[in-house]
Parts: C-alpha cells; sequence; structure tokens
C-alpha cells in the first residue's frame, strides 16, 4: 500500500431510532417500513395500514423494547457499529502506514449516507469501497443500502469511484470466527449443545422471485457446522422475526424451539449469523423473548452465543475484506 492511495470504505448498517421513546421509533419505522424493499406491496394498500395501523401501535411497545436493551451511549445496533468501525480504522490504517478514511453510515435514520460520505470527500477520498454490514445478500438489506447510497448522490456532480461489497456468506474467516466463537461458548459452559442458527427472516414470497438470501443463509449454517464437525442431529436451522400476515421463510425460530424440548434436545446454544452486529432482535427476540418460550416448554438450558460485534476476529475479517476489494487502488 502506498501513502498517496485515496481510497476509503464506508461501511453501511440498516439503522436504530435515535432514542428509544415512541416519537423516534415511529421516525424510524416510517422510514424504514415505507421502503419497497422492505415492504413491497402496493403503497395504495400499504400506506394505509402503515400509516393507520402500524405506525399508531407498534412504536410504544417497540419503544419499550428498545429501552431493555439500551447503552448509556445509545442503541447497540450503533454503538456496536461505531466501535467496530473504529476498531477497522486503526487496524488499517497501522497496515498501511498512513491513515484510512473509514465512516460508517446508515440506511435508515443516523448517521445518514449523506454525512458519511462528505466527510469521506473532505479527507480526500475519491474511491469507496461501499461494505454493507450483513454477511448473506438480501434485496431487503443489501440492494437497500445500495439504493440508498445511489439516492444520496443523485446531485452530486463530483461522483467517487465504486466498489460495491456483495457479502461474504462463505468467507473462511467469517465462518472460523463464527466456529471460535461457539467453541469459546462451549468451553465457558463446560459442555457442547444442540446448536440452533438462526437467521432473521423475510417474506417467502421474495425467496420465490429470486432473492439469494435463504440460499446465502444455508451455506453459512452449513460451512460452520462442517467447521465444527457437526453430526445433522446435533444442529437446526430456523428463521425469526416474523412481520405481518404472510409467510415467511420456514422453519419459524418460535415454532421449532417451543417443540424442541418435548424431542429431548433441552439444552441449547443460538447463534444468529446473519447479524454482524447485536441488536434488539439478538438482544431481546432472541435472548428473552425465545429463550423463555423455550423454557416454558421444558426446554433447561438455553445461552445466545453474541454476535461478532467489534472482536479482534470481525476486524480481521472485515480487514481482509477491505484489502481483497481495494486491490485496483493500492
Ligand atoms: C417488514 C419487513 C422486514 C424485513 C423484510 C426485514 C429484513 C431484515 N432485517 C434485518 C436486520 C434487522 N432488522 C431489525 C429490526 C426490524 N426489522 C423489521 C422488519 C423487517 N426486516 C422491523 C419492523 C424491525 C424493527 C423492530 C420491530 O419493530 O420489530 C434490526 C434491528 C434494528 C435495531 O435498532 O436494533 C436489524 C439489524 C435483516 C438482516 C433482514 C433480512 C435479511
Ligand atoms: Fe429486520
Ligand atoms: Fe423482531
Amino acid at each position: 500500500m502506498n501513502n498517496t492511495s485515496n481510497y476509503g470504505v464506508l461501511m453501511m448498517n440498516l439503522g436504530t431510532p435515535d432514542a428509544p421513546h415512541a416519537p423516534e421509533v415511529r421516525r424510524y419505522l416510517r422510514e424504514f417500513l415505507s421502503d419497497s424493499r422492505v415492504v413491497d406491496l402496493n403503497p395504495l394498500l400499504w400506506k394505509p395500514i402503515l400509516n393507520l395501523i402500524i405506525l399508531t401501535i407498534r412504536p410504544p411497545k417497540v419503544a419499550k423494547i428498545y429501552q431493555q436493551v439500551w447503552m448509556d451511549e445509545g442503541s447497540p445496533l450503533l454503538v456496536l457499529s461505531q466501535r467496530l468501525k473504529e476498531n477497522v480504522k486503526t487496524a488499517l490504517s497501522e497496515k498501511a502506514g498512513h491513515t484510512v478514511p473509514v465512516e460508517l453510515a446508515m440506511t435508515y435514520g443516523n448517521p445518514s449516507v449523506e454525512v458519511a460520505a462528505n466527510k469521506l470527500r473532505e479527507q480526500g477520498v475519491t474511491n469507496i469501497l461501499v461494505v454493507p454490514m450483513y454477511p448473506q445478500f438480501s434485496a431487503t438489506t443489501t440492494a437497500a443500502a445500495y439504493d440508498r447510497l445511489m439516492k444520496s448522490l443523485k446531485r452530486c456532480p463530483h461522483w467517487p469511484s465504486l466498489q460495491l461489497l456483495h457479502d461474504y456468506a462463505d468467507h473462511p474467516l467469517y465462518i472460523k470466527a463464527l466456529a471460535d466463537s461457539v467453541r469459546a461458548q462451549w468451553d465457558k459452559q463446560g459442555e457442547r449443545r444442540h446448536l440452533v442458527f438462526s437467521f432473521h427472516g423475510i417474506p417467502k414470497r421474495y425467496v420465490t422471485n429470486g432473492d439469494p438470501y435463504a440460499r446465502r443463509c444455508h451455506l453459512t449454517s452449513r460451512l460452520v457446522a462442517e467447521e465444527l464437525e457437526l453430526t445433522e442431529a446435533d444442529w437446526t436451522h430456523v428463521y425469526q422475526s416474523r412481520f405481518g400476515r404472510e409467510e415467511w421463510l420456514k422453519p419459524y425460530a418460535d415454532v421449532t424451539l417451543k417443540a424442541m424440548p418435548s424431542k429431548g434436545i433441552k439444552s441449547i446454544n443460538v447463534i444468529s449469523p446473519a447479524f454482524s452486529i447485536d441488536c434488539i432482535e439478538t438482544l431481546e427476540e432472541i435472548t428473552i423473548e425465545l429463550g423463555d418460550e423455550f423454557k416454558h416448554n421444558g426446554g433447561e438450558a438455553f445461552d445466545y452465543i453474541p454476535a461478532l460485534n467489534d472482536s479482534p476476529d470481525q476486524v480481521a475479517l472485515y480487514l481482509n475484506l477491505i484489502e481483497q476489494n481495494t486491490k485496483q487502488w493500492q
């Protein structure tokens, strides 16, 4: 790497409310759920449902959930994404021998793509690698991040050169990092347990229409299971976070976990590889909701294995992804 390289990195994650209160949650959900990549229903049908029902009922309920997991510095998704971004920037700059600009942007809410892209430009960046923080590509997340970036450049006269990272569902460092996090949990517990891979779901119809997400999720589960030398009986692949009435990807996490104790599986670990960063979905929906449901149905031991977050393994993975995808600029 030389000192004249003028590339920078834009890490993108989903976004989260600015505060754990109903007005901020409503603002966030309005922006998120108005994106046709996320909910593709006819706007004439969807807008009244969204405005009159969902944005009335959901924000106060969801705000209470955010309050349960909120950190001193803010929403876990934002705080932990920022920590990862800082660690990646430090590691990348140390290796390069000069500062490599790295910024974080959210598809919905703050920090906005405009603010992050301006910061990169102010640091002299003309070539940007965009790193969506989603290990498995989905049009609902990765493509939505790209859409948001393109929208921010709509009136920009001085376009940067762009490289868009697709996903890293089968990257060897990602698979090894996940497997090592399972091994660390087993060492801590003093026992190996049945391993549940729980992924954020999407409507089944999106996959039928060509979204590669389910295929990419299955690949991740299979490779981690292989790395851990698990037999078919040792692990289960499920989808959580169902929203709305239509069919989502199956098997559903809640249905599957409730039935496990009666089939003799009473001790489990849950890992959620679609989340690079812990958030409301892992810290509350999995750890609290699913954990309680499992135990109320005869489960005895339930422990969630944290996301890779800002761990050294995740930093090494992102460093490798960045180095592999910026070779043309060095
Ligand atoms: C309504 C449809 C939704 C689709 C499709 C969807 C896909 C999807 N989402 C993530 C990652 C995250 N989702 C998060 C929260 C969240 N997701 C939805 C809905 C859909 N997601 C809602 C309504 C919410 C908000 C919470 C709620 O009201 O229940 C989060 C956490 C955000 C946080 O602040 O902590 C993440 C991360 C993926 C990876 C994905 C498809 C691949
Ligand atoms: Fe989601
Ligand atoms: Fe959820």
